[in-house]
């Protein structure tokens, strides 16, 4: 029998295409005839190519923008993982809806609309305006005893994600960040990087929001026996997803896979969004060609998954915070790329003389 789960992601994808390498082809030759040195505009040249690939033309700035940050807690929290108790996951979702996080002051400050959706706090927020009720579950399970999520939970997560992304693209949105808030997700993105990349549980665990060298190697120690216990060599990333992931992961692994199928450019942020686009990636590789890797975090296993999807972030500002703040700071790079790629002079127009070699 096909789990809900994967006929989801079936119906999710069905007509996802990569981006068009004829635009990408076109966008390259017109920023060589700019006035500048050839490639001078390095990675923005990049990035400018790669949004005319996805949306076929240059789209006019500024671009519609929005976050997202999912949050969820975690059964795994139970085992001393992290340096914040559980309680912070519900404490930060109401500092978001009050507007007093730095995913609120940069979503002002940057013109981008902020969502927040919970997937899955343990805790009850009645019917309290401004958030996307999407509760799925009190939380994950503890991954070390079971699967963070039954199929079921799984699909529905997932689902959470594609519908957003639906209504975003019925918005019209261009340019969506992915973040999250979930005190213990950093142990499920190790687990994950290590599933996906093959990487020990060493070289993928950092110290998230900062736990101190006995609980560092208390946690790698915990990232080990959930990947020898639920992720043998060869796991489908679906099956990576539901044993060792959450269901803010779960639902952003759906928003880009939704997002991409809607021609949306995607913005990462830091190590968890990065591994919930990865398993996007893992499950349907043409979503990549919507991805941006909007920073580098200092989690160490976040390098790990950029090279892994071949990203290079935008920045690089030893953050480690989450929420969608270091994707929300690369949106005004992307959109400086296009608006040099549609306002530059050319060569000709300029009248001023091309290269000579
Ligand atoms: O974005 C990152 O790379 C990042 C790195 C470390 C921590 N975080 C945030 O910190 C929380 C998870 O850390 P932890 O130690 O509880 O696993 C969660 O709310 C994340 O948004 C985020
Ligand atoms: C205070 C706090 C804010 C956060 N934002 C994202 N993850 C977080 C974790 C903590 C602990």
């Amino acid at each position: 029998m096909i789990p809900i789960s994967q006929s989801h992601i079936d119906r999710i994808v069905k007509d996802l295409t990569p981006p068009d390498e004829q635009a990408r082809t076109q966008a390259r030759a017109h920023l060589d005839t700019l006035t500048k040195p050839l490639g001078s505009l390095g990675r923005l040249e990049d990035i400018a190519a790669q949004l005319i690939a996805i949306h076929g033309a240059a789209p006019s700035l500024p671009l519609r923008k929005a976050v997202y940050t999912f949050a969820a807690d975690h059964g795994i929290a139970d085992e001393g993982v992290s340096a914040y108790p559980r309680a912070v996951t519900r404490q930060m979702v109401l500092n978001f809806l009050h507007g007093g996080a730095a995913i609120n002051v940069l979503a002002r400050l940057h013109g981008v609309a902020l969502h927040v959706v919970d997937a899955g706090v343990d805790a009850d927020f009645g019917g309290i305006p401004n958030l996307i009720h999407r509760k799925v579950r009190n939380g994950s399970r503890n991954m070390l005893h079971e699967p963070a999520m039954s199929d079921e939970e799984l699909a529905k997560a997932i689902a959470v994600g594609a519908e957003l992304a639906q209504q975003a693209s019925a918005a019209g949105m261009q340019l969506i960040a992915i973040g999250e808030m979930g005190i213990g997700n950093t142990t499920s993105a190790s687990a994950i990087t290590c599933a996906l990349t093959g990487a020990s549980a060493a070289k993928a665990t950092g110290r998230g929001t900062g736990v101190d060298h006995a609980a560092h190697a208390h946690k790698i120690h915990i990232v080990e026996r959930v990947v020898t216990k639920h992720c043998p060599e060869n796991t489908p990333p679906l099956a990576i997803l539901q044993r060792v992931g959450g269901l803010e992961i779960a639902a952003m692994t759906g928003m880009v896979l939704a997002a991409a199928t809607h021609r949306i450019t995607i913005v990462c942020d830091g190590f968890i969004s990065t591994a919930a686009a990865a398993l996007a990636a893992a499950i349907a590789p043409e979503v990549k060609g919507y991805l941006i890797a909007g920073h580098r975090s200092e989690e160490p296993g976040h390098a790990l998954l950029l090279s892994y999807l071949d990203l290079m972030p935008v920045l690089t500002l030893n953050m480690r915070l989450g929420e969608g703040t270091g994707a929300v700071l690369a949106m005004p790079v992307i959109e400086s790329a296009l608006a040099l790629y549609s306002r530059m002079a050319t060569f000709a127009s300029a009248n001023i003389s091309e290269a000579s070699q």
